[in-house]
């Protein structure tokens, strides 16, 4: 009998970063992390700064090899970066000199030829991220929500099956990432995608999220995993409900409890 694919698999996975001479030393980043996101899910992993979050999402990647354990995409192990997972940073570091259409264009071009039907993915991508009109524009020509809404269509212009998101609205203000939240709640559900965001902020992974995994500080391992009881569709309207503010007090405390803990560990407490 065949058994179900999961999207992603973590297996004990550990990574040490290697010293350099005597003045820096070694760091072991993430410690024994296992954790299994199934198709369609949206994971959130949130925790301390510094912990491992980005390490973690550089190894699912495919860009940065675990010192220790392995990660599977699609029940494969993963060696190197793959076509079926975009990614999408911080910054949203597009090629200036490109137009928003040939910015997304960009990892196709990578992967083989541009053919109609990318064009037509792009831009339909552009259109649900609320960009169509903007498609000749350059980057600089943009706004700083609307560079970050042009790299997440980037990440998903060759079709990957799954998205990972490092910390893609840090640099936003609170109302431009409110709505960017709820734009990325949108494209989620309608392209069907697996996701996987890295996040400070509680109230985003809570609002985003089908599960929110807690690291520890480093090296990170995970504390928790809280699974938001709502509906795949979040709303503005949900972020004002007892309930949401509940489940984020949740988070917080969880989170917290973790610092406490490390911090009496520290000063012998
Ligand atoms: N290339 C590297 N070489 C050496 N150490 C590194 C490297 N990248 C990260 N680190 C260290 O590994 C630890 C984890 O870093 P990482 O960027 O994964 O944390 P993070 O949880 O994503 O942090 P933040 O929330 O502040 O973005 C940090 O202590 C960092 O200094």
């Amino acid at each position: 009998m065949a058994t179900a694919r999961h999207a992603v698999e973590l297996a004990g996975l550990r990574h040490v970063f290697p010293g350099r001479g005597r003045s820096v030393q070694a760091m072991e980043a993430v410690r024994n992390v296992d954790l299994t996101v199934e198709p369609g899910e949206f994971v959130s992993i949130v925790g301390p700064s510094g912990c491992g979050k980005s390490t973690i999402l550089k190894m699912i990647a495919g860009l940065l090899r675990p010192t220790e354990g392995g990660v599977r995409v699609w029940g494969e192990e993963v060696t190197g970066p793959r076509r079926e997972i975009g990614i999408a940073l911080q910054d949203a570091t597009l090629l200036p000199w490109r137009d928003v259409v040939g910015n997304c264009l960009l990892p196709v071009e990578l992967h083989g030829k541009v053919t109609d039907e990318a064009r037509e993915r792009v831009a339909g991508l552009l259109k649900r991220a609320g960009l169509a009109g903007f498609e000749t524009r350059r980057p600089k020509e943009l706004s700083g929500g609307m560079r970050q809404r042009v790299a997440i269509c980037r990440a998903l212009a060759d079709d990957p099956t799954l998205l990972l998101l490092d910390e893609p609205f840090g640099a936003l203000d609170a109302l431009t990432r409110e709505q960017m939240n709820i734009d990325l709640n949108r494209i989620w559900r309608e392209t069907g995608k697996t996701a996987i965001l890295i996040t400070h902020g509680i109230e985003e992974a809570v609002l985003l999220s089908t599960r929110v995994v807690l690291l520890s500080e480093r090296p990170g391992t995970i504390v928790d995993v809280i699974t938001p009881p709502f509906p795949p569709t979040r709303t503005r309207e949900l972020l004002s409900r007892p309930e949401f503010a509940e489940v984020c007090g949740q988070v917080r405390d969880r989170l917290f409890a973790g610092e406490r803990a490390a911090s009496a560990t520290e000063t012998g407490a």
